[in-house]
């Protein structure tokens, strides 16, 4: 019986190598890592400072041109796009969270939220709807600084969805939040990969928030040194997980 042609995997990073620096400061950020992350799938990244975690996210969201291998996303080699097309493609398909929540100071979270929206259809409606599924309707009129911490990075979620991505990358998005707002995001992307099916990758350096996810990829060195399943939500499963992986390493290192 012949299948259709499945589709591609959301995120494929192949062989990809990045350099930053010249001569004696060169520096091999990513080293040839692989990863493929399937549809719906919910991923963390945790590897020491400067083990190449935010290299790898910029580099599935296209923010950062690589030095070598590919790097495809929903099947597309972003290579192939311009700067024009690849900034249009990562509009509609991915949704960026950072630590920061890189929100517009002088706009209300409503605004904040309709700024990138790509499509003028029912605009009114979809921000309506994020903002009351993210529990914001009643501090939509507040700008950035009149909203807690934890408010504020649901303001960059709903602004992260509102063109409706697929997948949703996102550098350290606790690292500004007290625990409980932290654990309240996680609880949030976890819907989103659960209930909505969409792709989801964080880059964390806490067990709290990689415990949510589905897979931990451990990087070292800018290589992808292991990964393991997150069975059950278990801050000390996964912080054993990921000494157990740097030992491997380290074995590996003087083997
Ligand atoms: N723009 C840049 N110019 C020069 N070197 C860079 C640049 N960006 C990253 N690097 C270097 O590349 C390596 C990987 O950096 P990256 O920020 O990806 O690590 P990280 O694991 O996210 O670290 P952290 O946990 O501290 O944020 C580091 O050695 C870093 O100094």
């Amino acid at each position: 019986m012949n299948h259709p042609n499945p589709s591609p995997p959301p995120l494929e990073v192949k062989s990809v190598t990045k350099l930053f620096g010249k001569n004696e400061t060169r520096v091999r950020a990513l080293d040839q890592i692989d990863l493929t992350i399937k549809q719906g799938e919910f991923v963390a990244i945790m590897g020491a400072s400067g083990s190449g975690k935010s290299t790898l996210l910029h580099v599935m969201a296209g923010l950062t041109v690589v030095d070598g291998g590919e790097v495809r996303v929903e099947g597309k080699d972003l290579a192939t796009l311009n700067d024009t097309a690849l900034t249009f493609f990562r509009r509609d398909r991915i949704g960026l969270v950072f630590q920061n929540f890189n929100l517009i100071p002088v706009l209300s979270a409503r605004d904040n939220v309709k700024l990138p929206a790509a499509d003028d259809t029912n605009l009114d409606q979809r921000t309506t709807e994020l903002l009351t599924r993210l529990g914001l309707s009643e501090r939509q009129h507040h700008k950035p600084d009149g909203l807690s911490g934890g408010e504020q990075q649901r303001v960059a979620i709903a602004r992260a969805l509102i063109n409706d991505p697929a997948i949703i990358l996102a550098d350290e998005p606790t690292g500004s939040l007290d625990s409980v707002a932290g654990q309240d995001f996680c609880q949030l992307l976890n819907e989103l990969s659960q209930d909505d099916g969409r792709t989801i990758v964080v880059v964390t350096h806490e067990p709290t928030v990689a415990m949510w996810a589905d897979r931990v990829v451990v990087l070292q060195d800018g290589k992808s040194m292991s990964s393991f399943p997150v069975e059950k939500r278990d801050p000390q499963a996964v912080a054993l997980g990921y000494q157990n992986a740097l030992n491997l390493a380290q074995e590996l290192r003087f083997s």
